[in-house]
């Protein structure tokens, strides 16, 4: 079947390729030149393991193509989706500015009966209006119908996620719509939950949320667990054994970050709001990670008093590994608190440096290397749990640092190997190790 699809950002293009891979003719649009150019040549603008592959093979085939032309990428075009971005506003509402222009390009530049398909995250209500907006600016009388259809992929597996999703959420208020979107989804081979247009848009924001409270829920009994001496690394397995909790999303760490938890559960607050609805629990929600943020910084203080003149290793900088994206990454927080405190932030990432240098202060050194990250520093911090930093031995960090101390975010090391080393360890929700001769 011929697609469009609108923005080619980790969602887009993913979804785009994706399509194209099952046997579609996509057409992909983005207005940014430059990435239409890149991705043209089989080059995607982001890091995405298997993404290259897949993109190269398809437009070899035909079946994969790029534009900067709207009328161009809807010619024909039975299904278009909206993959642009809803980033946060201040006031914590999700921004539906790019969505709803990429409404109007569609009254304005479509030849035929469409259906819209909308992937990017957007608050209740908002497929409605974007079926409006696009009805108000049509010249011609074309049906055109909106389908919900949120998307759930992670940023680092977003390929293996689109194929292997646990399942793929339609919603529809008319039947032909939902059945295009079936037809167009059955050959990934997913369970498809179909629903209402509301309830769609619900149930990515819910979901959302509820993994967003899961990782502050485990993040504060990690807080209880360093007070009362408890372990939260057992305690999470324990508590994941049971089938109705879960083991996903119970890894204590320094909060969650990325394009999406921080903003869509400050929008969902928003929303809650406009319907006189205080969503208190969701509120304490955000307060926790804003402050499981600032935790390893908090805790430098606590050993060092002050922080003038530290050295320290940044090991790690996007909000997670195998992303190059920085959106929202606790190293933001991080840095900028120890420039403010008077350290040297000396900061090492395999592939987020390069969009780490806009966000972090302008003062922080930037290395090729973990080993040349601690080297010579005062203490460590584990921002991102890569396999390059994982790949540290306490044998380095003794080596190598003036003094072998870690704050580690990510509980990359067992407390036993630590407590074999001369160093000092301070993790999340876990006993420090201080013994050192
Ligand atoms: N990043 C993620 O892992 C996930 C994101 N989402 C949601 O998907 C949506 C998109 O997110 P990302 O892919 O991260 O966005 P992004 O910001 O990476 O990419 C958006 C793209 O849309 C393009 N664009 C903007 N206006 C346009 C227009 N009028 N015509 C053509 N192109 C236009 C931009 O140039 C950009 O390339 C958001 O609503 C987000 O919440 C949902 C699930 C996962
Ligand atoms: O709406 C979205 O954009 C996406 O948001 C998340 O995906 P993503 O942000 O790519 O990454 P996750 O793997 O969910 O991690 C988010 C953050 O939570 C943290 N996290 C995750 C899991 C955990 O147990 N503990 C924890 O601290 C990660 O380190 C990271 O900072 C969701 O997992 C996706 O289903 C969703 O589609």
């Amino acid at each position: 079947m011929q697609i469009a699809v609108v923005g080619t950002g980790y969602v887009g293009l993913v979804t785009g390729v994706c399509l194209s891979e099952i046997g579609h003719d996509v057409t992909c649009v983005d207005i940014d030149e430059q990435k239409v150019e890149r991705m043209r040549q089989g080059l995607s603008p982001i890091y995405e393991p298997g993404l290259d592959e897949l993109m190269k093979a398809n437009i070899d085939r035909g079946r994969l193509h790029f534009t900067t032309n709207h009328k161009e990428a809807f010619a024909g075009a039975k299904a278009i989706y909206i993959a642009v971005g809803t980033p946060q506003r201040e006031d914590g509402q999700a921004d539906l500015r790019f969505v709803e222009q990429v409404a109007i390009d569609i009254a304005s530049n479509i030849e035929n009966d469409v259906v819209v398909v909308t992937k990017s995250t957007v608050p209740v209500g908002t497929n409605e209006r974007v079926q409006s907006i696009v009805r108000e600016h049509l010249k011609e009388d074309y049906k055109v119908h909106s389908v919900s259809n949120p998307e759930f992929l992670r940023e680092g597996s977003a390929v293996k996620d689109t194929f292997e999703g646990d399942r793929i959420v339609i919603g529809s208020n008319n039947e032909e719509a939902a059945a295009l979107l079936e037809e167009i989804n059955r050959p990934f081979g997913i369970e498809i939950f179909k629903t209402d247009i509301r309830s769609a848009e619900m149930i990515k924001y819910a979901s959302n949320a509820f993994l967003a409270t899961k990782i502050s829920f485990i993040n504060e009994i990690a807080n209880l667990c360093e007070k009362l001496e408890a372990d939260v690394e057992d305690v999470a397995a324990g508590m994941g054994l049971d089938d109705r909790i879960g083991s996903k999303f119970l890894k204590a760490g320094i909060g969650y970050g990325g394009s999406c938890f921080p903003k869509d559960t400050s929008a969902l607050v928003q929303i809650a709001s406009y319907v006189q609805h205080d969503f208190n629990l969701l509120k304490s929600v955000i307060q926790v990670n804003g402050e499981q943020q600032r935790m390893l910084v908090t805790k430098a203080k606590q050993r060092f008093g002050s922080l003038e003149g530290k050295r320290v290793a940044m090991l790690g900088l996007a909000f997670k590994p195998n992303t190059d994206d920085m959106r929202e990454a606790a190293s933001i927080t991080l840095a900028h608190e120890l420039v403010k405190e008077g350290a040297t932030v000396v900061a090492y990432d395999p592939i987020a440096a390069d969009n780490a240098k806009k966000l972090l202060p302008s003062e922080t050194l930037y290395v090729e290397s973990p080993d040349e990250a601690i080297a010579g520093a005062d203490f460590a911090m584990i921002v991102t749990e890569w396999d390059q930093v994982k790949a540290l031995t306490f044998h380095d960090y003794i080596e190598k640092m003036n003094e072998p101390i870690i704050f580690d975010g990510r509980n990359c090391y067992s407390l036993e190997q630590a407590a074999q080393h001369p160093v000092e360890y301070y993790s999340v929700g876990r006993k420090n190790i201080t013994s050192r001769n």
